[in-house]
C-alpha cells in the first residue's frame, strides 16, 4: 500500500499534501519557510555567506517553540482507555486514561480540520531501534518541518531486514494549528499527547512544539511493546569502553545521562532510551537531546563540538545581547540564557559523534550505574550498590529537584519516579523491575549508585558536584578500581561507600565530613530516609518482591 493509501485508511486523510521523506537539506528550508517564522538559519560565522544556497546543509537550524511549549506537557499526555488495556497500561497522573468515545471524537475532528484546510503535511518513516529483530517502524506525520527533521536525526532510518513493517508500524500524527476544547474533546487543555493502543497512533492535538515529545511519546510505545517480548526497554544512556566493556547509566531528567555518556574515551550506544535484549544493548534511537543551559564547552567537548555541525538543531537559545534573532547563528547564541526555557536544547545524529557503536549496538553491560542528582546534598558522590540495593533504587527512582530559580526558594523537592523514568513506562514498574532483576543474574555487573547532585550541604548551601570529580568517580567505576577498595558503611542511608577512588579528594566520599554542621547533616538525611521509606510503602514495592534497603 501507498503511504498515502494507508493514511488515507488509518485517518481517512483525503484532502491534504504530503512532503515524503524529505532530506534534511529539504526539511530545513521547509522549516525557514513555514513553521510559522519561528525558526532561524545558523552556522558558525565565517561560513554564513554560504547559507542562502547551503541552508541548513552548513550549520544547524534554531527553532523556537512557543513560550508555553518549552518542555512535555506531562498533565496533558494520555492513553486511550480501551478495554483490552484497562488493565494492563500504567494509568496515572502523567498518563492519564483518555476515554475511547472522547478520543474518537477528538481525532475525527482533528482529521477534518487538516482535511478542511487542505493541509500540507510532512512524512517522515524511520524505526525504534536498530535490530531487526524487534525494531518498530516509526511513521511521523506532523505539520512541522522541524519536527520531521528532529524525527531524522533521532531515529534509524532504511533499515533492512525487518519483518511486517506495514502490520507493526505505529504512526504519530502531530497538529499544532489544531485547539482541543475540553468540554468538547474531553482534554485537560488545549492540547493532548495521547497513545492509541488499539489502532498504533500517536496523536498530538494542539500545540506541543517542544521537539522532545516526538521522542518521549513513542519511547513510551516502546516501553509498551518491547517488555511484552521479553525485552528490557530503560531510560537510561549507554557507552562502551576500549575493553568491549558495556556501561548503562540509569537517571531522571537532568541527572546527567546524556552528559556523562558523551565521554571522547568510549563509544557511544545512546544518550537516553536502550533496549537490554539478549543481544545485549541497543539504542532505540539515532541521535542525541543534550541540554544546553550553562553548557560548558571545555568540559564538554563531544557536546560542544555537535553544535556547529550541519543538521543539527538547536532549541529555544536566545541571541547574545545586541544581536538579533534574524541574524544570529550558533557563535552569537547565549547558552547562559535561560529567559525563554531552562530547557534548552541541541538534538544531533549520532553520525556526527566521533566515537560511536556501529547502529548504537553493544554488549551485555559489565557496570550498571543508577544517577540520581540529590539536592538535600546527604548522599554520597559514590555508593558501591549490590543487586538487591540495585533493584530497590530502581524501582525508588529517587532524585531531587530544585524548587526554583527563585530567590528564596531552598528546600529540594525529593521526586520517587519508578524505573528511573515513571512517566514513560507504561506498563507497571514490577514488569520491568522482574527483567532487570533476570538480566542482571544472567550478566553478573558491577552496580554504583553515581550523585551528581549537591555537597557539602543543601541545594543553597553547598555546590553541585563538579563534573570533573563525577567523571573521575565514573571512570574509576568503570575501570574496575572500585571493586576492592576498602569501603565503610553510610548510616542512616544505608549506603556502602569507598574510603578512597583515585584522582578523587577521600574527604567528599562521605558526605557528612562535607557539612559543616554534622547534626543538621543528620537531621536532613534521615528526612530524606523517611522519604525513600513513605515511597516504598505507598507503592507497595514489597508486594512483589522488592527488598526495603533503606
Ligand atoms: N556533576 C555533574 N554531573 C552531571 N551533570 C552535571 C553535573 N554538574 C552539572 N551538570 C549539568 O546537569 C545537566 C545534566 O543533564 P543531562 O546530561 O542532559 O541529563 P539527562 O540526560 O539525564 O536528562 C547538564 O546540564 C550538565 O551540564
Ligand atoms: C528529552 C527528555 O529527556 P532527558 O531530559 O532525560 O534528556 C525529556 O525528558 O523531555
Ligand atoms: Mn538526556
Amino acid at each position: 500500500m501507498t503511504f498515502q493509501a494507508d493514511l488515507e485508511k488509518l485517518f481517512g486523510l483525503k484532502n491534504v499534501t504530503y512532503k515524503y521523506n524529505l532530506s534534511k537539506e529539504e526539511l530545513f528550508h521547509e522549516a525557514i519557510a513555514n513553521d510559522k517564522g519561528r525558526v532561524r538559519r545558523g552556522g558558525p560565522s565565517n561560513e554564513q555567506k554560504a547559507f542562502p544556497t547551503k541552508l541548513g546543509v552548513k550549520g544547524p537550524l534554531v527553532y523556537y517553540t512557543d513560550p508555553d511549549c518549552t518542555g512535555r506537557r506531562t498533565k496533558d499526555t494520555f492513553a486511550v482507555k480501551w478495554p483490552e488495556v484497562a488493565d494492563e497500561i500504567w494509568f496515572k497522573a502523567d498518563l492519564s486514561p483518555y476515554d475511547p468515545t472522547a478520543y474518537e471524537g477528538l481525532l475525527k475532528r482533528v482529521i477534518q480540520h487538516l482535511n478542511d484546510k487542505k493541509a500540507s503535511l510532512y512524512v517522515k518513516d524511520v524505526f525504534m531501534g536498530s535490530d531487526e529483530d524487534f525494531a518498530v517502524p516509526y511513521r511521523f506525520v506532523g505539520e512541522y518541518a522541524t519536527h520531521a527533521a528532529f524525527v531524522d536525526n533521532m531515529f534509524p532510518k532504511n533499515l533492512e531486514g525487518v519483518k511486517d513493517v506495514d502490520a507493526r508500524r505505529w504512526t504519530m500524527i502531530n497538529v499544532p494549528s489544531f485547539e482541543c476544547v475540553p468540554e468538547r474533546d474531553g482534554s485537560r487543555s488545549e492540547a493532548a499527547v495521547i497513545i492509541d493502543a488499539r489502532n498504533k497512533i500517536c496523536l498530538v492535538a494542539g500545540r506541543a512544539d517542544y521537539c522532545g515529545v516526538n521522542k518521549k511519546t513513542i519511547f513510551t510505545v516502546g516501553n509498551y511493546l518491547l517488555p511484552k517480548e521479553g525485552r528490557l526497554s530503560m531510560h537510561c544512556s549507554a557507552n562502551v569502553g576500549a575493553k568491549n566493556d558495556g556501561a548503562i547509566l540509569f537517571g531522571l531528567s537532568g541527572t546527567g545521562k546524556t552528559t556523562l555518556s558523551a565521554d571522547a574515551s568510549r563509544k557511544l550506544i545512546g544518550d537516553d532510551e536502550i533496549i537490554w535484549s539478549d543481544n545485549g544493548l541497543c539504542n532505540l534511537e539515532g541521535g542525541c537531546y543534550a541540554k544546553l543551559i550553562n553548557l560548558d564547552k571545555a568540559a564538554e567537548p563531544v557536546i560542544a563540538e555537535a553544535m556547529s555541525k550541519a543538521g543539527c538543531i538547536i532549541e529555544n537559545v536566545p541571541p547574545l545581547p545586541g544581536k538579533t534573532m534574524a541574524e544570529c547563528h550558533p557563535d552569537e547564541l547565549d547558552l547562559n540564557d535561560d529567559s525563554i526555557a531552562e530547557n534548552t536544547r541541541l538534538s544531533y545524529p549520532l553520525e556526527v559523534v566521533p566515537n560511536v557503536m556501529p547502529k548504537g549496538r553493544g554488549p551485555h553491560p559489565q557496570t550498571i550505574v543508577l544517577l540520581t542528582a540529590d539536592a538535600y546534598g546527604v548522599l554520597p558522590p559514590i555508593s558501591i550498590l549490590e543487586p538487591k540495593d540495585v533493584m530497590y533504587h530502581f524501582v525508588s527512582g529517587f532524585t531531587a529537584r530544585v524548587a526554583g530559580t527563585e530567590v528564596g526558594v531552598t528546600e529540594p523537592q525529593p521526586t520517587f519516579s519508578a524505573c528511573f523514568g515513571g512517566p514513560f513506562m507504561a506498563h507497571r514498574p514490577n514488569v520491568y523491575a522482574e527483567l532487570l532483576a533476570k538480566k542482571m543474574e544472567q550478566n553478573k555487573a558491577r552496580c554504583i549508585l553515581l550523585n551528581t547532585g549537591w555537597s557539602g550541604g543543601k541545594y543553597g548551601v553547598g555546590k553541585r558536584m563538579s563534573l570533573k570529580v563525577t567523571r573521575a568517580l565514573l571512570n574509576a567505576a568503570l575501570n574496575g578500581e572500585l571493586d576492592s577498595v576498602e569501603t565503610e558503611k553510610l548510616p542512616i542511608l544505608n549506603l556502602t561507600i569507598p574510603k578512597s577512588c583515585p584522582n578523587v579528594d577521600s574527604g567528599i566520599l562521605n558526605p557528612r565530613n562535607t557539612w559543616a554542621d554534622k547534626a543538621e547533616y543528620d537531621v536532613t538525611a534521615t528526612k530524606l530516609r523517611d522519604a525513600f521509606r513513605e515511597n516504598f510503602q505507598k507503592k507497595g514495592f514489597a508486594s512483589f518482591g522488592i527488598e526495603e534497603r533503606i
